[in-house]
């Protein structure tokens, strides 16, 4: 074999064929005191000494001579589907161990012909081009660095070979080694070094892995020839950074290599190329996997295997979602789209050559053998069946950061052609990249985003562009430049066609609150972009792809106020968590846990059974900005719930805040609902314009269903008159309790040791938590109270109003119990009982709250335990026949029952299954 670039390299092949050098780059060589092979006569350094043009033509001519001779013609490639092709990338070939790892892999391929393109070793390219970089500079450690460079090879060969192809490996290398010094040195003389000079200087790397690895694979037995691509791969350049291919030359030439290399195993370099003038250059960027696909191509082979350092393509970027999945299967088109959008897939140029003879492309984890990696192929006809969920058509999901939107909006531009052709006219004169269009079909305003960078430029050519419409107003608002913004794009074939994807798309950017500010779709059915704010971007990003990968409902959860009621919620939440997943897809993860004083938080949710342990293990202060920000910002869920479990009304004042930012609320706690009534008010509104969700069934009645009862009433249209009720758990059960047999403090210590009682029971005793609840009740149905406009009698002995704390009160209270056995026995007496209750009175407008007392038939006489019992009357349920709710109404399971179901309540209007 005689080609040039092989000689040059020095290569076992291209030795045993080599043509003799001519004379004239015989004599070039000796004028210039330069090892006589030097490559530096080859490459067109010589130019500055004459024509570079000629020099090349004249040494490559001979080559081209002998490469395309009659024969090439009538070679026949084996049959196609009997190759396996393989590309190893840097890392995969980055130490001796990994060249092993490679060998094996090539040889378990059972496939009947292999072909392996292979990368420079990790990092050998750098330093190749660090080489150059010095020796242009002037700097003489580059022939340190070339020594280096030697020492990574030649120790690497000495762990993997030995014997003669040891030695004739090292032999080369030193050879070649000294060439580039040669060359190099030339360089530090000239202080420039041409392009073809740099490509030819760092495709070194690749040579020397293939002829390693090829010695190694023959050392296993096997035939194999290494290729040097550059005698049969033929690109033309297209511009700094592309090269086109030109098939039809680099098949002619692979038939003739192939002729003169018969061989059922073929290493060959990744990256490099040469030119129709047989000029050495490279494929650019992510060169190699590009080599691999163009041979799969030339081989019209069976699959071409990518080895990477990733179990496959991942549905969205795992360092943003967490929860991103590797894609079993991608088509050509998708592949392309997620690459465009930076996914860690293919360029895009990569997948073209085998696309056209249908060879699939497979990338695989070399590092994890027992992952089957992503496969990229036409569709299935499996997948092109009808029935499948509009889930499976969004294969992933990426984003772009940095761009600003550009919107020119007028009257002046509907229907007139040529608007659109002078806005981009103006965008291409600045040079700006414009990487997604939009325009209503009213025609006046056409938007577009640009890369940040360039939107100042942008937005001054425009302007410049369109002075004069300016001026004449027939550009309204002109020019409007939105910085700050993301794309974020879905990318699924045929997705796009098919009804309902866009909506659930679109619909789980409104479940996370957030706001689109642009959105595109081509008809080319592969891809839905929509712009929206950077900051809303990650989450965005999680939002959509849990809704189309995760359960319907993931719910990140935050618990405050582990107390009575909030651990029962977790215990209740960690019994029930596998059936609701597995049920009813309602996957719930508890992200935090704060009290007042220590908070735990978790990026994946906290292990329920143990969160005390844990708490204690890793808790830290309590912060409850911290915690928010945590629980709502910092991983993959994109429904986010705060549940307060305390009766602290500072928790309570940032609902209003958290509701803004999208976070649904859910709370047992009725500081909220009771405080000022313009606060209430506010949450309220802001509650019913967002998607957001703000539920508190358990502040009336714990568990049982009052509030979901009073909406039900109002919203089908019922009119309430009266609601009235035995609203306080802890006063129905003193009441019941209290008969006479055991005193009023005794019993009273008993709620509170059954937590019926609130945190301090003299809310309950002084009327003031029913007080709470018939303000909850009566703003409900739409009187706007305030909490001093309800009359409340204060059950609490006057002198222990003040005392210091709940503990002090419960120890002080028997001193009193006195005055309520007086009570009692007074309406025994009367054949009556003592019922503390809440009434609203809607004809009225008003609400009261007082101990009375009732007659021993009527139905709040036969309350047992801590029973609430709630009459409606209204319209529909007469004065006679009121709706009547009763049931235990404070208490720890039935409260904790009650928070959950407000919580499953939240996932089913997320779109969780009934
Ligand atoms: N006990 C019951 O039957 C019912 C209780 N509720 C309500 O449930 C809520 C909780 O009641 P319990 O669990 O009985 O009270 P609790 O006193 O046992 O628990 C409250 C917890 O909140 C914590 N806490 C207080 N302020 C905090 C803050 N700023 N940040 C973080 N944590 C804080 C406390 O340290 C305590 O652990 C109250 O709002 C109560 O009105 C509602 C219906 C029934
Ligand atoms: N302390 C309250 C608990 C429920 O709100 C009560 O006793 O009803
Ligand atoms: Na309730």
């Amino acid at each position: 074999m005689a080609s040039l670039s092989a000689a040059i390299s020095h290569s076992p092949n291209s030795l045993a064929h080599d043509t003799k050098p001519r004379k004239n780059y015989q004599s070039q060589c000796r004028s210039l005191r330069l090892p006589r092979r030097s490559p530096l006569f080859r490459m067109g350094f010589v130019s500055r000494w004459g024509s570079r043009e000629t020099t090349n033509a004249r040494i490559f001519t001979s080559v081209t001579d002998v490469l395309l001779d009659e024969s090439a013609e009538k070679v026949q490639l084996p049959k196609g589907d009997t190759w396996s092709v393989h590309k190893f990338g840097g890392t995969c070939v980055g130490s001796s161990e990994r060249i092993k790892s490679v060998a094996d892999i090539i040889l378990s391929d059972d496939s009947e012909r292999k072909l392996a393109v292979v990368s420079a070793m990790s990092k050998v390219t750098d330093m190749m081009y660090d080489l150059i970089e010095k020796a242009q500079s002037r700097d003489d450690s580059y022939v340190a660095a070339l020594d280096a460079v030697l020492e990574k090879h030649r120790s690497t060969a000495l762990d993997l070979l030995d014997g003669d192809d040891l030695g004739s490996f090292l032999s080369h290398l030193h050879d070649d080694i000294s060439n580039l010094k040669a060359m190099l040195r030339a360089i530090y003389i000239a202080g420039h070094a041409t392009e073809s000079f740099t490509d030819f200087v760092v495709g070194h790397g690749e040579l020397w892995s293939a002829q390693m690895l090829s010695s190694l694979v023959r050392k296993n037995g096997m035939d194999c020839k290494w290729m040097d691509t550059r005698e049969v791969l033929i690109v033309n350049p297209v511009s700094s950074n592309q090269v086109d291919p030109d098939y039809l030359e680099s098949g002619k030439r692979l038939k003739k290599w192939y002729s003169q290399n018969p061989s059922k195993i073929i290493i060959a370099t990744g990256f490099i190329a040469s030119t129709p003038q047989n000029i050495p250059t490279t494929l650019k960027r992510d060169g190699s996997d590009f080599s691999a696909a163009i041979m799969g191509a030339l081989f019209k082979a069976r699959q071409v295997t990518i080895w990477t350092d990733v179990n496959g393509v991942y549905s969205a970027d795992p360092r943003k979602v967490s929860e991103a999945v590797i894609l079993k299967t991608l088509s050509y088109q998708e592949a392309w789209e997620m690459s465009y959008f930076g996914a860690n897939v293919l360029h895009p140029r990569t997948i073209i050559p085998v696309m056209q003879y249908s060879i699939p492309i497979i990338i695989r984890n070399i590092f994890d053998l027992s992952a089957s990696g992503t496969k990229i192929c036409h569709p299935l006809v499996s997948d092109k069946e009808h029935g499948q969920s509009v889930e499976s058509l969004v294969k992933g999901f990426a984003t772009i950061d940095n761009l600003a939107l550009v919107n020119v909006e007028g009257t002046g531009m509907a229907g007139v052609p040529g608007t659109a052709h002078a806005i981009f006219g103006a965008v291409k004169d600045v040079g700006a990249n414009v990487i997604m269009i939009s325009q209503a079909s009213s025609e006046h305003s056409v938007c577009f985003a640009v890369p940040e960078k360039e939107v100042v430029a942008v937005a001054k050519a425009l302007t410049s562009r369109f002075q004069q419409a300016l001026d004449a107003g027939r550009l309204s608002k002109v020019i409007a430049v939105i910085p700050n913004c993301s794309i974020l794009a879905a990318v699924g074939q045929k997705m796009a066609s098919t009804p309902g994807v866009s909506a659930t798309l679109f619909n789980a950017l409104a479940k996370a609150n957030i706001n689109i500010r642009a959105i595109a779709q081509g008809c080319s059915e592969y891809n839905i972009t929509v712009v929206l704010k950077r900051e809303d971007c990650i989450r965005a990003l999680r939002a959509v792809h849990s809704r189309f990968y995760l359960s319907r409902t993931t719910i990140a959860m935050g618990i405050i106020g582990p107390g009575l009621i909030g651990s029962t919620l977790l215990e209740q939440l960690r019994d029930q968590a596998a059936v609701l997943k597995e049920e009813f897809n309602i996957d719930l993860r508890v992200m935090g846990i704060t009290g007042s004083r220590t908070m735990l938080l978790s990026d994946m949710g906290i292990e329920l059974s143990r969160w005390r342990e844990l708490q204690k293990e890793k808790g830290e202060a309590a912060d409850l900005e911290k915690f928010v920000q945590h629980v709502h910002g910092n991983h993959f869920i994109p429904n986010t719930v705060l549940v307060d479990c305390t009766a602290d009304s500072v928790v309570a004042s940032h609902y209003y805040d958290w509701l803004r930012k999208g976070i649904h609320v859910i709370t047992p706690n009725k500081k909220a609902n009771s405080g000022p009534l313009d606060q209430y008010l506010e949450l309220r509104a802001l509650q019913r314009q967002s998607y957001t969700h703000y539920f508190y069934e358990a502040t009336v009645g714990a568990g049982l269903p009052i509030i979901s009862t009073l909406r039900g009433l109002l919203e089908t249209g019922d009119k309430i008159s009266k609601i009235e009720g035995v609203f306080s758990g802890t006063l129905s059960y003193i009441f019941n309790s209290f008969i006479g047999k055991r005193a009023f403090s005794e019993v009273v210590a008993e709620a509170k040791q059954a937590g019926y009682t609130e945190p301090d029971p003299r809310d309950d005793l002084s009327g003031t938590d029913v007080a709470r609840k018939v303000i909850i009740l009566a703003r409900e149905s739409g009187l706007k109270l305030e909490l001093s406009d309800i009359p409340v009698e204060n059950l609490v002995p006057e002198p222990l109003r003040a005392s210091a704390s709940a503990e002090e009160f419960m120890r002080q209270l028997p001193q009193f119990d006195q005055d309520m056995t007086k009570k009692l026995k007074d309406a025994e007496d009367a054949g009556e009982v003592l019922r503390f209750v809440g009434v609203v009175d809607l004809v009225k407008q008003k609400g009261v709250v007082q101990l009375r007392t009732y007659k021993k038939d009527h139905p709040f006489a036969h309350l047992s335990g801590s029973d609430n019992i709630i009459a409606f009357t209204t319209r529909r349920y007469g004065e006679k026949q009121p709706l009547i709710v009763r049931g235990p109404g404070a208490g720890a399971q039935v409260t904790a029952g009650g928070i959950f179901s407000d919580i499953l309540r939240l996932a089913s209007y997320l779109g969780a299954p009934s």
